[in-house]
């Protein structure tokens, strides 16, 4: 799915209108798109208190406080009544809210934090169109109603957030339960600083303009189940082992052997032919009695002193790698002599960090560093909006793939496109997680999936498998092994 910036929305709307669809029209769209939303998730609620601003956003909210007293809900809508300059479309909204008696208008400063049970927030506020902090008013009545535990909904976008910019240390946002929006994803909503005000976003579509969306140009995508669909390549029935590629996962150390027994497992789990693990003797007899399908390539005795070049194969470095003098030489060495893509992670990134060989990466490799790695390779940026276009840049100038790991970890292309993902859950924020990763990366390209392609399916496929896992045994309880056990799960949801 496309993520199109604000002022791009904003002509999309207007191309939707141009196409036949008055904006009033398609206001009444959005809002009873919210309320169908609303009536589905909060049943047993019976009063709803709307905020509203005066433009297209504050137009939305009285359209849908209408439509919800229509649907016979106690409805109560508070205004800024020193303010009474609505825009056009808001302005029709407020008229018709006026003649219906049984709708209360109040002022911001009537809000009462001590308010009766069963009574959901909306916030319609400010959307899109917000163009500067919060001050005043809306900002104090904001901070009152973020002090209140009742539910609260947003529409379009909590307000106080832009929709693809960070925001400033000490903005006052609207901290939703719920953000209703619609058409597309906000960037804002996939970045730490301005995510944690959105909670559980529902994309809502309101059939803006197709042409518009199909032609828009933009660098920024979520990934959503239709790429994956058109991603994913049943396995063939005609086939052998030969024909599922070969991985070789290099890395573990004394004491740190799960790891590249977590990525070895992972690759099998994802499909891969045959794979091999290189690793120090000193994990030889834990990863064959543990996984007896991954095949042992020793290198050293506690930690990795050579990595063999064989043919025809993916290789996947750095899960327990560790950077003992001897290990770092070989993963120099190797990448001075190997040309062909790698999957490169944890300590093989903090190793050539360290010895700035940034150009040692071979063209169209995928380095998989978590924020503080790539701030080890590439430097600190003010915030992580900052981060991907620095790493947008990296990905072009070096030509690789960067999976930039994080709540919603981002893929950067080399032609700069970035893919957002949104499986995946605070139960994967533990040790393993990663290596879990860099298996599955491995084995789907050496399945010969596009570099982009296994990149965007591994973060998804390694995203749902912590969703089913959680499902299962909690976030606090799950295990990156549970992870592992659940892409099975994920693979026949595909089929
Ligand atoms: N046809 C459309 O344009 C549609 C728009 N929709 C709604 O329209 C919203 C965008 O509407 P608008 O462009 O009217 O923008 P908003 O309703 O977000 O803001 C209204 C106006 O407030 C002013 N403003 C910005 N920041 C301010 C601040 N900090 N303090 C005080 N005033 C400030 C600006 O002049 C801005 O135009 C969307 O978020 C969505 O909710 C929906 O109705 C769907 C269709
Ligand atoms: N809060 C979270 N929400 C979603 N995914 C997460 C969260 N925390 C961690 N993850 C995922 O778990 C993995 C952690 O990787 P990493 O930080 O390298 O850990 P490790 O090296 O210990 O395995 C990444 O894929 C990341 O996206
Ligand atoms: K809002």
């Amino acid at each position: 799915m496309k993520i199109l910036s604000s002022s791009q929305i904003k002509s999309c709307d207007i191309a939707t209108t141009e196409s036949g669809v008055s904006s009033l029209n398609l206001m009444e769209r959005a809002a009873a798109k919210c309320v169908e939303w609303i009536e589905m998730n909060f049943k047993t609620t019976n009063r709803f208190l709307i905020f509203c601003g005066t433009g297209n956003n504050g137009g939305d909210g009285l359209a849908t406080a209408r439509m919800l007293y229509e649907k016979g809900f106690d409805v109560e809508v508070y205004i800024d009544r020193a303010n009474l300059n609505f825009k056009a479309d808001a302005e029709i909204n407020f008229r018709k809210i006026k003649k219906i008696s049984g709708i209360e208008i109040k002022d911001f400063s009537d809000f009462s934090k001590t308010i009766k049970e069963k009574t959901v927030l909306i916030d319609a506020l400010f959307g899109y169109g917000l163009n500067r902090k919060l001050s005043g008013k809306v900002k104090n009545l904001v901070e009152t109603l973020n002090q209140t535990t009742l539910p609260k909904v947003s529409i379009d976008i909590p307000t106080g957030l832009f929709a693809d910019k960070v925001i400033e240390k000490d903005s006052v946002v609207f901290k939703a339960d719920f953000t209703l929006t619609f058409q597309f994803y906000k960037r804002s909503f996939l970045h730490p600083e301005t995510g944690r005000f959105c909670g559980k976003t529902e994309v809502l579509d309101i059939d803006l303009d197709s042409k518009f969306i199909e032609d828009a140009k933009t660098d920024y995508f979520v990934i959503d189940n239709s790429i994956i669909r058109k991603i994913y390549k049943p396995r063939e029935d005609f086939s052998n082992k030969g024909t599922f590629g070969k991985s070789i996962l290099v890395g573990g150390s004394y004491g740190k052997i799960g790891a590249v027994l977590m990525s070895s497992l992972s690759a099998l789990r994802t499909g891969s032919g045959l794979t091999f693990t290189m690793a120090p003797d000193c994990g030889n007899l834990i990863l064959q009695s543990q996984i007896p399908e991954a095949m042992f390539i020793s290198s050293g005795k506690n930690y990795i002193c050579k990595i063999e070049i064989q043919d025809k194969a993916i290789y996947g470095i750095g899960p327990g790698l560790g950077k003992e003098k001897q290990t770092q030489k070989a993963l120099l060495e190797f990448l001075k002599s190997y040309k062909n893509p790698v999957v490169l992670d944890a300590d093989a990134l903090n190793i050539l960090a360290e010895n700035q060989n940034l150009n040692l990466i071979p063209k169209h490799s995928v380095i998989t560093p978590h924020p503080l790695e790539f701030e080890r390779l590439f430097g600190k940026t003010e915030n992580s909006f900052d981060r991907i276009e620095l790493a947008k840049e990296k990905a072009k100038d070096s030509q690789i793939f960067i999976v930039l790991k994080d709540h919603h970890t981002a893929i950067i292309t080399p032609d700069k496109k970035v893919y957002y993902n949104i499986t995946g859950n605070s139960g994967m924020a533990k040790g393993g997680s990663g290596d879990v990763l860099t298996g599955i990366i491995t084995s789907l390209i050496s399945q010969k999936y596009e570099i982009k392609e296994a990149c965007i399916f591994s973060v998804w496929l390694h995203g749902k498998a912590g969703d089913f896992a959680a499902e299962e045994f909690s976030r606090e309880s799950m295990l990156p092994t549970d992870l592992i056990n659940k892409i099975g799960e994920v693979f026949k949801s595909l089929n």
